[in-house]
């Protein structure tokens, strides 16, 4: 049987498609397929990521369903809203990985509150570490599946976070903070004055700030589906002087009579066996660099005795666990293969 799995990908002159193609290049058993663009489209693919040198003499094509189409799997790194039509136009055996918003929301309402735009429909959720109210697992909905909606950064980083306090029963579902330093990477390659060096260095800013960001509802699906019930939001991302990197600081009010061990004891017990969710040592604290090319979250929490709330902090690459590495992810649970391969659990820190 051949086991070598071809797989395209969509929007590869981007920052998130860049991440795919390096991981996909160092996967034993995938094999680059088309890789595609929009403006850059002509070009080739060193020009855009100087990184992939066994790529680098590739063309990239224009994204359209003939260039994507005959592969076995088509990963999507494209702008919100370009990924439903594109992935209508594949067969229904064509593992289709989306890196955007698309499909993520579960209620067509939020997507309209969020996106402006109509819903295109909700698939199978690519976070598989997600702890539900029942104490299963996400990744058991992903076997198998032909289409998945991988999570937006921010996203993996609060929903790993606060899920299994929630699942437990621990904290309360109806008071969770969130606050975020974010690297410019997380907002794609694409030219915006707040995104210049001259912005940047030197500054933290924070945005969306007062509820508007789109990963609250989200972030609120996950959290409900771990708690099973309602839960309710504050969530402030900040700009910082870091390339990639998402830092997730996360608190919300400890449930009567619950201690510190009780607490620790929900995050062990969750993450205990998942190869790249790791609970810190105690007195350990999550560091972005470490997690830097890998695809890995780095969880610690505690208890703030005094406030009576819990604090976790987590900190991702919002470019691997954030999304190209969480798509491959999805993309071995789908078809079948070891969740973990050609994966990096080892990150670049410094
Ligand atoms: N950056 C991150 O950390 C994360 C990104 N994501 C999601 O991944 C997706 C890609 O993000 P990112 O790589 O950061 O974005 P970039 O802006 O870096 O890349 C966008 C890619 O899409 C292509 N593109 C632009 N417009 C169109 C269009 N109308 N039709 C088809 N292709 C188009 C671009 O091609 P060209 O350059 O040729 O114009 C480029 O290849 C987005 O949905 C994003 O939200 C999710 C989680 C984290
Ligand atoms: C710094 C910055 O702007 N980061 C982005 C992260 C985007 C992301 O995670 O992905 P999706 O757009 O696919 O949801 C933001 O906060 O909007």
């Amino acid at each position: 049987m051949n086991m070598v799995t071809t797989v395209a990908v969509a929007g590869a002159s981007g920052y998130a498609g860049g991440e795919l193609l390096r991981l996909l290049s160092n996967h034993p058993e995938f094999e680059v397929g088309a890789v595609t663009a929009h403006s850059s489209a002509g070009d080739k693919l060193g020009r855009h990521h100087p990184n992939l040198i066994g790529l680098a003499g590739r063309t990239l094509q224009p994204t359209t369903p003939d260039v994507l189409d005959g592969h076995d799997a088509v990963a999507l790194a494209l702008p919100h809203g370009a990924s439903a039509e594109i992935a209508a136009a594949m067969s229904e055996n064509t593992l289709v990985v989306d890196c955007g918003a698309d499909h993520r929301l579960t209620d067509p309402d939020a997507w309209k509150q969020f996106y402006g735009t109509e819903h295109a429909g909700s698939w199978p959720y690519g976070l598989p570490e997600l702890v539900h109210a029942d104490g299963s697992k996400q990744r058991e909905r992903l076997a198998n599946a032909r289409r998945i909606a991988v999570p937006g950064c921010n996203v993996t980083a609060v929903t790993l976070a606060m899920a299994p306090g929630l699942a437990a029963g621990v904290i309360a579902p109806t008071d969770i903070v969130a606050v975020l330093a974010n690297g410019p990477s997380g907002a794609g390659k694409s030219l915006k004055t707040q995104l210049l060096a001259s912005e940047i260095l030197g500054a933290a800013s924070p945005y969306a700030v007062g509820g508007g960001h789109r990963h609250i509802p989200e972030i609120e699906q996950n959290l409900a589906l771990a708690a099973g019930a309602p839960i309710s939001l504050s969530f402030t991302p900040t700009l910082v002087p870091m390339s990639r990197g998402i830092l997730a600081t996360v608190t919300a009010k400890l449930n009567n009579g619950v201690t510190s061990s009780d607490a620790r004891s929900a995050w062990g017990k969750a993450y205990a066996d998942e190869p790249f969710v790791h609970l810190l040592p105690e007195g350990q604290w999550p560091t972005t660099a470490a997690t830097v090319g890998a695809n890995t979250a780095h969880i610690q929490v505690t208890v703030d005795e005094r406030a009576g709330r819990l604090v976790a902090v987590a900190a991702i690459d919002n470019l691997t666990k954030g999304t190209a590495g969480a798509a491959v992810q999805c993309m071995n649970l789908a078809l079948g293969r070891p969740e973990t391969l050609g994966l990096p659990t080892t990150g670049v820190a410094p």
